[in-house]
């Protein structure tokens, strides 16, 4: 399997399929071609003769490494603003095996230059000292978020999703994340910082260690508005809405504006990472995944609203992985489903139409255009029980779908990777429970939630048999969705029926809990922060373990409201962006600190005095020094300190828009690179001394925006650098108050 799959191992001894330890092969020279893909290939005429040469040439090179500029806006500028004016003059000039390095350059495609490419070896990033600036920027950067490296085909989808701040948004196979990232970015681009926005962003994948990793992504990205969740796709679960709830998602059953299922594929145009492709690929892969490829679809389709978009992507170049799956798809659903044409959007963005015609490859490597010519044998029985969905359907079907909108990206067209990308409306209702809700919003808009009462009416039933055990619970659910199910298929009797989900493991981590604002210890926290009432007190949640909570997150009205009406229904991985943390500091103002991560969330809420404007000499003073006494800043400064218990929290501000309003500040007197976003920097105030609290990667990201020096992270010299760098260190071993505390024996952070 491609992304998603076993993982490859590069380069070395392996075991064959009869379990026979095959010899070392050195990545450099592993196999680059393949015999059954050139014919298979040949036989789809995806392009002309001559181009096919082209094609796979470009397939057996390396793939450039390319990233996307994140964040909002300002801190996109920002960054923006260092690529042109530090980082390419950084590696002008610089020579690699005797070649001048070609330096980054914006993707043209994309909007806003915000998408970068370049090819310099891997090697030649991590070892040559003349590019060090180019690689610490591209570690750090990419660590704390403000970048993301991510393969350029792989960000057209999220892009063809228009997606926007309303919007709720299911991403179906989202893990590792790298366009979740992107869906979120767009869900937050115009948000004012002191309101999440309207919608959210729900981030799925059916591993469970998958999903973790989609936890790490988006903790980079400390968003109120992310959920991620941990089902199969095509089983994600029905979300029942009672009867009496207004709003965005008054129906019967939650539903999105916008779905993204960049479904698991053999991933056969990712050959220029994913070298052991060539050496695996086999035309059976495809017919192994086609099916479920089709079953997330159509789960999709039910989870759409009525007018809403979905994106369906693979790297494959397969057509029974692509046309085959959509084509079908949408012929089953009788023109509920509609491909939009796309071919206007990324006008820059090379790309070649959906086909109407494919062959398939049988065991002995013969191209069959119709399943007429294929006898039972050569191919397995499951394959051959199933032909009629890995082949076209009748030409002017084709034609009535418009099969063509869909979009082919081929790896020589733009020195990228290759690429498939259909974009779908539902342009009319597809189950029983939609239409009766269609038909009776046309009645009556006070009636709109009649339809949902019988669903939800059922659940509470079901809520209510508390004597009865989780197991007979859990069937008494999977029936209901069962007979949903049966609904949704009684619409269009050709729909596949749902499979028993799969026994799923448990979730490792206890669930979260909305804490309730009357509750004792966040009462404290909101007190003494001075938490205004701007922020909605319902709002706050963690994992309650031994009847404490150690942190506390936050997440939007959206993201409540969904997980309260999903429950226990909902496999809830993570969620939140995390703005408390337990400091466990003797005589401390507050059992709570401020955390890195939430931040920027929690500032227009913070009571006044917690927030410390400072200028250009303050903030050089907090991050070249290790707690530095109060003395070493500015009176005025000192000042907006002292005015905050000792032992707490605060957030030092510095916004360059106040600071060099104008850009005539002398250069020694202002930061490094040109700042447009206001930074807010986390610090701990002891009784003497302030200190920077971010971890190492923040820290190494702010000394070098602000003083232009690169960290060497691995540094374990004498510098103030590298001591402020390892006093951050995450390692709980030191507190205020230890021997290891700062210059007045007592103002050290509590650790991250
Ligand atoms: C192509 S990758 C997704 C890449 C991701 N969208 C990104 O941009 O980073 C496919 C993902 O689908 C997941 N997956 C496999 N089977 C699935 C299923 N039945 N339902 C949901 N996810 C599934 C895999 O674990 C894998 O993470």
């Amino acid at each position: 399997m491609g992304r998603g799959g076993k993982r490859r191992f590069r380069g070395r001894g392996g075991k064959s399929s009869n379990g026979e330890r095959q010899p070392y092969v050195k990545y450099e020279d592993l196999p680059r071609d393949n015999e059954a893909f050139r014919k298979y290939y040949t036989a789809q005429q995806l392009v002309s003769e001559e181009e096919f040469s082209e094609m796979v040439e470009a397939m057996r090179t390396a793939l450039p490494t390319s990233f996307r500029i994140t964040g909002s806006r300002k801190q996109a500028t920002d960054i923006h603003e260092q690529i042109m004016t530090e980082l390419i003059p950084s590696i002008k000039g610089v020579s690699i095996e005797g070649a001048e390095t070609e330096a980054p350059h914006p993707l043209e495609w994309y909007p806003n230059e915000l998408a970068w490419q370049f090819s310099i070896p891997r090697f030649a990033l991590k070892r040559s000292p003349e590019l060090s600036r180019f690689h610490a920027f591209l570690v750090t950067e990419t660590e704390v978020g403000n970048i993301s490296r991510q393969e350029a085909v792989s960000m057209v989808p999220p892009l063809l999703l228009d997606v926007h701040g309303d919007h709720f948004v299911l991403d179906m196979c989202a893990a590792p994340g790298s366009k979740t990232a992107q869906l979120v970015e767009a869900l937050q681009a115009d948000a004012d910082p002191a309101v999440p926005p309207r919608g959210l962003v729900v981030a799925n994948d059916a591993d469970y260690k998958r999903a973790c990793m989609l936890v790490h992504q988006m903790n980079r990205l400390n968003s109120p508005n992310v959920i991620v969740t941990n089902h199969s796709g095509e089983h994600f679960p029905n979300i029942y809405v009672p009867a009496s709830k207004e709003g965005p998602q008054a129906r019967g059953v939650v539903q999105f504006d916008r779905i993204l299922c960049d479904v698991p594929c053999t991933g056969d145009g990712t050959t220029r990472k994913n070298v052991r492709v060539w050496e695996t690929w086999k035309p059976e892969d495809a017919y192994g995944l086609n099916p479920l490829q089709s079953r997330i679809l159509q789960r999709a389709a039910y989870l759409l609203k009525t007018g809403g978009r979905l994106v369906y992507s693979t790297c494959s170049l397969n057509p029974v992985e692509n046309e085959a799956v959509v084509a079908h798809v949408l012929d089953k659903f009788g023109g509920a489903l509609k491909l939009v044409d796309v071919s206007a959007q990324l006008p820059a963005l090379k790309r070649r139409p959906g086909l109407h015609t494919w062959k398939i490859m049988t065991r002995d490597g013969a191209n069959h255009d119709s399943a007429a010519s294929v006898k039972p044998g050569d191919v397995s029985r499951s394959v051959y029980k199933n032909l009629d969905n890995f082949l076209p359907l009748a030409p002017a079907r084709m034609e009535e779908l418009h099969i063509e909108r869909c979009m082919r990206i081929y790896p020589h067209l733009q020195n990228t990777g290759g690429f498939f990308i259909a974009v779908i409306e539902k342009v009319a209702p597809v189950s029983v429970v939609e239409k009766r809700a269609a038909a009776q919003a046309k009645q009556s808009a006070a009636d709109v939630n009649a339809c949902a009462e019988a669903g939800a009416d059922q659940e509470a039933e079901i809520e209510a048999e508390t004597e009865i055990d989780d197991g007979q619970v859990a069937a008494k659910r999977a029936k209901l969705d069962d007979a949903q199910h049966s609904e949704e298929s009684d619409a269009a009797p050709a729909l596949y029926r749902p499979d028993r989900p799969r026994d799923e493991p448990v979730l490792r981590e206890n669930p979260f809990v909305f804490l309730d604002p009357a509750e004792d210890e966040l009462k404290t926290i909101f007190d003494f922060y001075g938490i205004k009432d701007s922020v909605p007190r319902c709002g706050f949640l963690s994992r309650i373990e031994n009847e404490r909570f150690r942190s506390v997150y936050y997440v939007a009205d959206s993201v409540r409201q969904l997980m309260e009406l999903g429950g226990q229904r909902m496999r809830v991985v993570n969620t939140g962006i995390r703005v408390f943390g337990r400091n466990c500091v003797k005589d401390a103002g507050c059992e709570f600190r401020l955390v890195c991560e939430g931040v920027a969330q929690l500032m227009p809420h913070l009571a006044d005095k917690y927030i410390v404007d400072v200028g250009f000499h303050d903030l050089k003073v907090l991050l070249e020094s290790v707690n530095p006494l109060f003395t070493a800043l500015s009176e005025e400064c000192q000042m907006r300190i002292k005015a905050v218990d000792p032992l707490s929290s605060i957030v030092v501000c510095y916004d360059p828009s106040k600071h060099d309003p104008d850009g005539a500040v002398p250069d020694e007197e202002k930061p490094h690179v040109r700042l447009t976003a206001m930074l807010a920097i986390p610090c701990w105030r002891g009784h003497a001394s302030l200190s920077v609290h971010v971890d190492k990667a923040q820290l190494s990201s702010l000394i070098r925006r602000v003083l232009g020096r690169v960290v060497d992270r691995k540094d374990t010299g004498s510098s103030q650098l590298a001591n402020n760098i390892r006093s951050q260190d995450k390692t709980p071993t030191s507190a205020p108050g230890s021997p290891a505390s700062g210059a007045d024996g007592s103002s050290q952070p509590p650790v991250m």
